[in-house]
């Protein structure tokens, strides 16, 4: 088993969720990821950072194979989810990203009811044998994206109709139904206000406790309070990586250490 020595309060160990060995990422010529080797520690948040283009997010979506959707795309490299190689060709991409949840930048619920929001990834996944335990599953994964209290006597209403913080929570209780083992985040908290960012950076301290959650951020005051672990990326290279409170207080690169007191990015 491969651990990683957590150096905060706990002496625990993490299990090493997701290992990314020299992973290269190409949209035609363009050479947008070089060589990136970082392991995803379960049951913690890891967040990404760097200047806009350096690739945070197209290294995110290497971690479900959402970079297939892209024609020009190219993957290189090794990344496996539990040992097992998620690019393997025996590998079905919707399965996968069952297992690999992904919340995005801008709130994106379904044309549909808050509740068939829910139950769509439950639905097409064959995870519930009645309606009975369906509506144990939406009623559980929004109250694990604490949405449900203000959604309860309303499943019926369409999602695209709730604030832009409850259609972020909704996306996450979408996320969450499947009952993912990671989850990716790209920018949840980019389209929200203050106080919906906050319940978001809540509900990640709470999530983190079952999943290991991957975040991308341009806010380093985000990465800093949510995350346990940062990784720096600029120009395609994963410049640093390691604990977050080292990161911010004692980089080891300057080029680390130019980004977090602002002179590039
Ligand atoms: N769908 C795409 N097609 C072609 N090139 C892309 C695509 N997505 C990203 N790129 C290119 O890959 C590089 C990395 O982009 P990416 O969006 O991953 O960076 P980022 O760090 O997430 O940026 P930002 O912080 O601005 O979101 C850039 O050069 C970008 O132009």
């Amino acid at each position: 088993m491969n651990v990683m020595r957590q150096t905060d309060d706990t002496t625990a160990t993490a299990e090493i969720k997701i290992a990314a060995k020299g992973v290269q990422v190409y949209y035609g010529d363009n050479h947008a990821i070089k060589d990136v080797d970082v392991d995803i520690a379960d049951r913690t948040v890891t967040a990404f950072i760097g200047p806009s283009g350096c690739g945070k997010s197209t290294f995110l979506r290497c971690l479900n194979r959402m970079n297939d959707t892209i024609d020009i795309c190219r993957v290189e490299g090794k990344i496996t989810l539990d040992g097992e190689d998620i690019y393997d060709k025996r590998v079905d991409p919707v399965q996968l990203r069952a297992k690999v949840g992904m919340v995005f930048q801008k709130p994106n619920p379904f044309p549909k009811s808050i509740y068939d929001n829910v139950a769509y990834g439950p639905r097409i996944h064959g995870l519930a044998r009645s309606k009975a335990e369906l509506d144990e599953i939406v009623e559980k994964s929004l109250r694990r994206a604490a949405l449900w209290g203000e959604v309860k006597d309303r499943l019926n209403a369409p999602g695209t109709g709730l604030s832009g913080g409850q259609q972020q929570r909704l996306c996450i209780a979408r996320a969450v139904a499947t009952s993912p083992e990671v989850l990716l985040m790209d920018e949840p908290c980019s389209a929200l206000d203050p106080i919906a960012t906050a319940q978001v950076e809540e509900l990640i301290d709470e999530l983190r406790s079952r999943f290991a959650v991957v975040i991308v951020t341009h806010s380093m005051q985000q990465a800093a309070r949510v995350s346990r672990k940062t990784a720096f990326f600029h120009l395609g290279n994963l410049v640093e990586f390691g604990e977050t409170g080292q990161i911010f207080t004692n980089p080891r690169d300057p080029r680390t250490e130019s980004y977090i007191t602002g002179r590039i990015g």
